[in-house]
């Protein structure tokens, strides 16, 4: 079989460990399944708001093939207000703890808030996903560094009410290429070991629609400084772009999104459509000629 020219074997980055886990990058990706516990999150606000329902929708992503879910507590789409650490911490804490107890999957807390990290690590979460790459609350990189726990670090302009006013001008991938390479240094700084970095580049966050394709096409840049990419597309409003279609019906331009961003090198996908996105990634896989096991 003849093959497009595909891009070749990916450059190493190292495996993920936290406790006895361990999650290897380099042969296939992985799906992060989004627990969205809010009652105004951009495409599933209101949707599993309250423990039980996330709880049961977690478990039920899991089952279709997540190997992490990304539990959230605050929306954080263009103009979303900010959530008190009280309110914040009454929606996370009971859905990390009953999905911690009841799936094998990673457990991936979406706050910027050190308090919550922390109590979540308790909770049994593996992974501080935070938007602001540590930057919105001064504790994140000491709480993370104590307790030995993965990071996503994200590029974002600005904070989710004003960040659509604040869209870098110039060479995109630069910006965040150079954004995100100092996180990481502050990272190391702080005590946070590299095979506990994994880097985003934020799509839809403080970008326009060009500047959010061209991160996904040159994803493979950002994978050059030496840590796993996570890439979530899922569902936004650069897909709405292009199709004039709502977020309930993005399903099919998400897919496209998510083969191309493998095939440019993401290593997780962070997405809402579990089920379906399995299929998509499988097949990405068996194309970019990654073996389909570890
Ligand atoms: N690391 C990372 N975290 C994220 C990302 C992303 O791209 N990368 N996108 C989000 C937006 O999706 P969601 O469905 O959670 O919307 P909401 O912010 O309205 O809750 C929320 N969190
Ligand atoms: N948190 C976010 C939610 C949605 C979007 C988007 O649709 O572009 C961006 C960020």
């Amino acid at each position: 079989m003849t093959l497009l020219a595909l891009p070749g074997p990916r450059a190493r980055v190292p495996t993920l460990e936290v406790g006895t886990r361990a999650l290897p990058f380099g042969n296939r990706a992985y799906i992060m399944g989004v627990v969205n516990v809010t009652p105004d999150s951009f495409s599933d606000g209101g949707e599993f708001f309250g423990p039980r329902a996330a709880i049961a929708h977690g478990q039920e992503l899991a089952r279709s093939g997540a190997t992490l879910l990304d539990v959230g507590g605050e929306s954080t789409r263009p103009g979303a207000a900010p959530v008190s650490l009280h309110e914040e911490l009454q929606r996370v804490i009971p859905v990390v703890e009953g999905l911690a107890q009841t799936t094998e999957a990673w457990i991936s807390v979406d706050t910027t808030k050190a308090e919550v990290a922390r109590q979540a690590i308790n909770a049994g979460a593996h992974i501080i996903n935070d938007i602001s790459a540590m930057r919105f609350d001064a504790d994140m990189a000491r709480v993370v560094a104590d307790h030995q726990v993965g990071v996503v670090l994200m590029h974002t302009a600005g904070r989710p009410a004003n960040m659509q006013d604040q869209i870098p001008e110039g060479d995109i991938v630069e910006e965040v290429i150079s954004h995100l390479s100092q996180r990481v240094e502050s990272a190391l700084a702080a005590g946070i070991a590299r095979h506990r970095i994994i880097l985003d580049p934020g799509i839809g966050f403080g970008k326009s629609v060009d500047q959010n394709f061209r991160l996904i096409a040159e994803l493979g840049r950002l994978r050059t400084l030496g840590c796993p990419v996570l890439l979530g597309t899922s569902r936004k409003s650069l897909i709405g772009a292009v199709t004039g279609r709502p977020p309930s019906q993005r399903l099919m331009g998400t897919a496209a999104t998510v083969a191309c961003g493998i095939m440019c090198g993401a290593d997780i996908v962070r997405v809402h459509d579990v089920s379906e996105m399995v299929d998509v990634v499988q097949v990405t896989q068996a194309l970019c000629q990654m073996p389909a096991g570890d």
